[in-house]
């Protein structure tokens, strides 16, 4: 690969542009400032390196959902959530060139229109109000058509499976794939018309930032071939040998920056320190326009962090001198959660669905699965990744009864001014900023909640026995910090501390477990087993919520939050660290609030919009 590097004999004397990580949105960026200025270098430093990246669920794999083969990711755990029984949450990351984009589930949607009323809601402030770069759906949405080619199925697919989709949401100029896929399990129409006879409608255009009811997601998925699609891909590989101007540095870790005049707010542009895995030397890479730090949400805090921009108080103790007091650099911290299952249950009558993931089991059906992968077009089940079809609804349409969760959230913001009454981290006690910050996501979400068209629930299907429930807007707040291992963050996850993430929960499982209750359901004979009978008041409920929930659907957020200084924010909105001259984020640590969606979608719109028109920069 002509650019990529190895160590720094390769490298040019200096870089106008250096970012920190290869993921997601990193190589957007590098990608769109190395095209739009070919006159200025780019280099992008990567923990890990270039790898083919398998689908979630390509071969040798046999049994559909099992996990492995997948390129270079790193396994975390968090700290255990007290309000979760002491659980710990799971959560991995890409450490790959295409980070997180090239190990992920390939479930493509994009948020809700309303997740961006929310987001300018809690940005309110002169500094928000005042700049040209909006962050509203009209703001981001021309970034979400930019970055994505979308290919429609054939007829014949479209008709098989019922697919729909509104092909004008796509420009079709990008590198980076989306489609339906050619193979659904036999199935797929139980979680369809179950959720039809609850009186869910179905969605016709998720990609409009409508997304209320049923809906087909595209897979980040090349067309033909079936094979993953990602930022290694469509913003390295694909673009590399046509661009003299990009480089990318594998195998370094980047530690922190570094302002050489020892004051962020003036001198011009921080140099970046890198240590490399192989050798274990530490040396420093000049930039003379901008730093991006762009190393996930795990890791940006870190690097942050590291650099002496963070809160003050944890700075000292661990002995780094304090450059910017920035109490929001690892606070906020987010992901989508939820009981897993919601419901499960069992057929009583016998089932004649076909194909099923068992067939794999059956040599001449998995020869045939081999085979038709290797196809051109590919088919078969290979081509279908986690899933393409999911729920997404409100609150107000789960539950006539939603009004006393809202009257909590009321009183929450009316009397909370303390970390105990708000359920917070001690790091919110620092000074006012993050309480403040945080009373302002309560009203944003408050409007939120009350909204009938914007999703509470997610809850996906490919095949099987279950429902999950995902809550998309948790209340609970936790934080990353480092610890003496850089590649070690210690993760507070803090799941459900705010107890009206359990009443949301509860709200979920119910709606869901009525979906057995459904002709379709009721005619397979579905017999309950999770929650199960015995599981019946909210008490009980509220048992199996705090023993049964996954903490983390792989979408940490929103630890580098984009909000004002005064509300505990660390970055503009043109991503610009506050007090900081030449550095920028430019990942999904950005995010103020999690969205209606799986993050890989909103992580390349970041990357694009950040660099829109490139030649600014
Ligand atoms: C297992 C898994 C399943 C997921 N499933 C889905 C899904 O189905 N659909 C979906 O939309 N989203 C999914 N996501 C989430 C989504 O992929 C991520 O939110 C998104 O890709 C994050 O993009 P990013 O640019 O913020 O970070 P990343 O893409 O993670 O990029 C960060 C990069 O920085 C590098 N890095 C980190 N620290 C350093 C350092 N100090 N120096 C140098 N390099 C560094 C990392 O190696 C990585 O390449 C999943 C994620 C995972 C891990």
């Amino acid at each position: 690969f002509c650019n990529v590097k190895k160590g720094p004999a390769e490298l040019r004397d200096k870089y106008d542009f250096i970012i920190a990580g290869g993921g997601t949105s990193g190589l957007t960026v590098a990608d769109r400032l190395s095209e739009a200025l070919p006159g200025k270098t780019i280099l992008v430093v990567e923990y890990g390196e270039v790898e083919y990246a398998a689908g979630i669920y390509d071969p040798p794999r046999v049994f559909w959902n099992e996990s492995g083969g997948l390129a270079s990711r790193i396994t975390h755990s968090g700290l255990p959530s007290p309000a979760l029984n002491n659980q710990t949450a799971t959560v991995l990351v890409g450490q790959v060139v295409g980070g997180s984009s090239a190990v992920n589930g390939m479930f493509f949607d994009r948020p809700s229109r309303f997740d961006f009323d929310a987001w300018t809601r809690a940005q309110e402030s002169p500094e928000f109000d005042n700049s040209p770069e909006k962050w509203d759906w009209n703001g981001i949405y021309p970034f979400f058509k930019k970055s994505v080619r979308f290919t429609a199925p054939s007829a014949v697919v479209a008709a098989q499976f019922g697919y729909t989709w509104n092909a004008s949401h796509f420009d079709n100029t990008s590198r980076i794939h989306a489609s339906l896929p050619p193979f659904l399990w036999g199935d797929i129409n139980v979680s369809q018309t179950s959720w039809k006879e609850m009186g869910v409608r179905p969605g016709q255009d998720p990609a409009s930032g409508d997304k209320d009811g049923i809906f087909w997601v595209p897979i980040s998925q090349h067309p033909i071939t079936g094979r993953r699609s990602h930022s290694g891909l469509g913003h390295y590989l694909d673009v590399a040998a046509s661009r003299p101007n990009y480089d990318l540095l594998v195998r370094h870790q980047v530690n922190r920056v570094i302002y050489p005049g020892g004051n962020p707010a003036s001198d011009n542009v921080p140099v970046v320190e890198v240590l490399s895995r192989d050798t274990g030397r530490v040396f420093n890479i000049t930039a003379t326009a901008e730093v991006i730090i762009s190393a996930g949400a795990i890791y940006t805090p870190g690097i942050l962090q590291r650099s002496g921009i963070g809160p003050a108080n944890f700075l000292t103790s661990r002995k780094i001198p304090v450059v910017i007091d920035l109490p929001g650099v690892g606070s906020n911290f987010q992901d989508h959660s939820g009981p897993r299952p919601a419901v499960n249950w069992r057929y009583t009558k016998p089932t004649d669905f076909s194909p099923m993931p068992d067939d794999m089991g059956n040599p001449a059906f998995l020869a045939d699965a081999i085979a038709g992968f290797n196809e051109t077009p590919a088919r078969g089940p290979y081509t279908l990744a986690m899933s393409n079809l999911a729920l997404f609804l409100s609150l107000p349409n789960m539950t006539a009864n939603y009004s006393p969760i809202l009257d909590k959230v009321r009183s929450l913001i009316s009397s909370g001014k303390t970390i105990s009454d708000l359920y917070l981290p001690p790091v919110y006690g620092q000074d006012g900023s993050l309480i403040k910050g945080y009373i302002a996501q309560l009203e944003a979400l408050l409007e939120f909640y009350s909204n009938p068209r914007a999703p509470s629930l997610e809850s996906a299907f490919a095949t099987g026995f279950n429902f999950p429930a995902v809550l998309l807007h948790p209340l609970s707040r936790g934080t990353v910090r480092i610890s003496s291992d850089p590649l070690t963050p210690i993760l507070d996850y803090r799941s459900a501390s705010n107890p009206i993430d359990i009443d949301l929960h509860i709200v979920h499982v119910k709606y869901l477990r009525r979906a057995l209750q459904t002709p379709t359901l009721q005619n397979l004979g579905a017999v309950e087993v999770l929650p199960g009978e015995n599981v019946q008041t909210d008490e009980e409920l509220e048992a199996y919520v705090r023993g049964n929930t996954t903490q983390s659907y792989m979408h940490p957020c929103c630890t580098a939050s984009m909000l004002p200084k005064e509300k505990g924010g660390v970055v503009g909105p043109e991503l610009k660290v506050h007090g900081a001259k030449g550095l920028r984020v430019v990942d999904i640590s950005v995010l103020p609030l999690l969205p209606s969606a799986h993050t890989s979608a909103l992580a390349y719109a970041i990357g694009e919009k950040v660099c829109s028109p490139c030649e600014k920069r």
